[in-house]
């Protein structure tokens, strides 16, 4: 099944570009795997993500959108030079001005605006899959674009494909020093995607920033840096994968399976992805790792709510692990808790890689049984230069504290009025923002007391 990509606002597109990049490469190397098995991926993969033309040439199943033109024309150029890949002629809208950093610019105006052009673009995208899996947006929170308008065409979305499946990918803005509205955008956008959505993939520009700083030792940071490790992580999911032991194909389905793995109650949509290891192509060459290893840092990681495999704390454990004498209750307390968690390993030696440390009852929710709360994705082809990879893909409560203290910081702004009349000139009124304060202290409730 393919799958359609919506990249949207500058971040969206920029993400959308280093996606398809990273599937390309990847696509085009041998994996460290027979011809046979290299074969049955590459299928899988060209079929969800690329349509090739008579010619070979294969074009990405994505739609882009943006109110301004420079971002389009430099992902559209950036693309064509790769050699390898490149967007449709006709997959691409764009104005001359943004939306201003302004969620209700995009969602009020913008996007209602240019909606039919839009469900045109998406309609014919659409057309050419033989087989339509569902959509992956991705945007911003933080801009007007991305976050607004985003907001709006995923309802649209929702409309018109109310059977395919949708997921956001959500960029979290880094906690200080971009534009002062930007939590107001975050709250508008989580809380109405909550709606249309079937769920959301959240990362957060903070901790990719230091993935990128203390794992790939990279000095002066760009999004361009950012973005290459986002997109490895996201395709280290959505490259194909056998779903269940014994399979003999690689699954059709990756967003309905991946939704079915990690998303059993509407109430609790909220994604997180971790990915080891994680390092410059340099020091890569000089390390090995082996399934147990990585396996045991991704639990902890896991556990002990750590993003990266850097600093992760080991005296957080499960609240039925015997106590090591150093740890304490509140080594116990700290800990998070998963509705579900999906891990998906990729790579040499792939049948020593035990799975059973996932399966532990007491790191899950209790009302969902525990065969249902944890799945696992396997595959012998390794995945973008890195000969062994695990991601774990989580439902937990690992999101609560960005998440309580955007709205924390909206809430504040929002009391004084702050800002406020920028919004209600396109139409969002208080009542707006007070319903999606209640959202969103509904959802932080329903996580916290998993
Ligand atoms: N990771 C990452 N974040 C980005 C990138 N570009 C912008 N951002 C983040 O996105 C937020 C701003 O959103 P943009 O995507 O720039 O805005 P937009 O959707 O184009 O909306 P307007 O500029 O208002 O038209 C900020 O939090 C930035 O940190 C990018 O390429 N990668």
């Amino acid at each position: 099944m393919s799958i359609i990509t919506v990249q949207l606002g500058q971040c969206g597109n920029q993400i959308g570009y280093e996606l398809f990049d990273v599937i390309c490469n990847d696509f085009h190397s041998n994996g460290l795997c027979p011809r046979k098995e290299n074969g049955l991926y590459q299928a899988a993969s060209k079929e969800r993500f690329f349509e090739e033309t008579e010619s070979g040439e294969f074009v990405s199943r994505a739609v882009l959108l943006d109110m301004e033109p420079k971002v389009i024309s430099q992902t559209l150029s950036l693309a064509a030079h790769s050699g390898k890949w490149s967007y449709g002629e006709k997959s691409q809208f764009s104005q001359k001005q943004g939306s201003g950093n302004n969620w209700a610019n995009g969602y009020c105006v913008h996007g209602p605006k240019h909606k039919d052009i839009i469900m045109n673009l998406v309609r014919k995208e659409a057309e050419k899959c033989d087989r339509l899996g569902g959509f992956v947006t991705i945007m911003s929170m933080a801009g007007g674009t991305g976050s607004g308008m985003g907001t709006f065409i995923t309802s649209c979305l929702r409309d018109a494909y109310p059977t395919s499946l949708l997921l956001n990918e959500v960029i979290w803005p880094y906690g200080t020093g971009e534009v002062i509205v930007q939590n107001y955008n975050s709250i508008l956008t989580l809380s109405h995607l909550y709606q249309s959505s079937d769920a959301l993939l959240v990362h957060e520009n903070d901790v990719i920033h230091k993935v990128c700083s203390q794992r790939m030792n990279i000095k002066q940071i760009s999004f361009r840096d950012v973005n290459k490790v986002i997109a490895h992580q996201l395709g280290s999911v959505f490259q194909p994968a056998y779903t269940t032991d014994g399979a003999t194909h690689y699954s059709r389905n990756p967003l309905g399976e991946l939704m079915e793995s990690l998303v059993p109650h509407p109430e609790f949509k909220m994604l997180g992805l971790r990915n080891i290891p994680q390092m410059s192509e340099h020091s890569l060459a000089y390390s090995t790792f082996t399934w147990h290893g990585l396996i045991k840092h991704l639990r902890q990681m896991l556990i002990a709510n750590a993003k990266m495999e850097e600093g992760i704390n080991w005296q957080v454990h499960l609240p039925t692990e015997v106590a090591t004498r150093n740890s304490s209750l509140s080594a116990e307390q700290l800990f998070n808790r998963s509705v579900a968690n999906l891990a998906i390993f990729r790579g040499k030696d792939i049948e020593g890689a035990s799975s059973e440390g996932f399966r532990d009852p007491a790191m899950y929710t209790p009302w969902l049984p525990p065969d249902d709360s944890f799945s696992i994705w396997k595959t012998p082809r390794s995945f973008n230069k890195y000969e062994k990879s695990a991601t774990l893909m989580s439902n937990s409560q690992g999101l609560l504290k960005p998440l309580d203290c955007i709205v924390g910081k909206a809430w504040n702004m929002f009391a004084s009025k702050a800002y406020v009349h920028q919004y209600t000139k396109y139409g969002i009124e208080e009542e707006d923002f007070l319903q999606c304060f209640t959202t969103l202290e509904q959802i932080i409730s329903s996580y916290s007391t998993l």
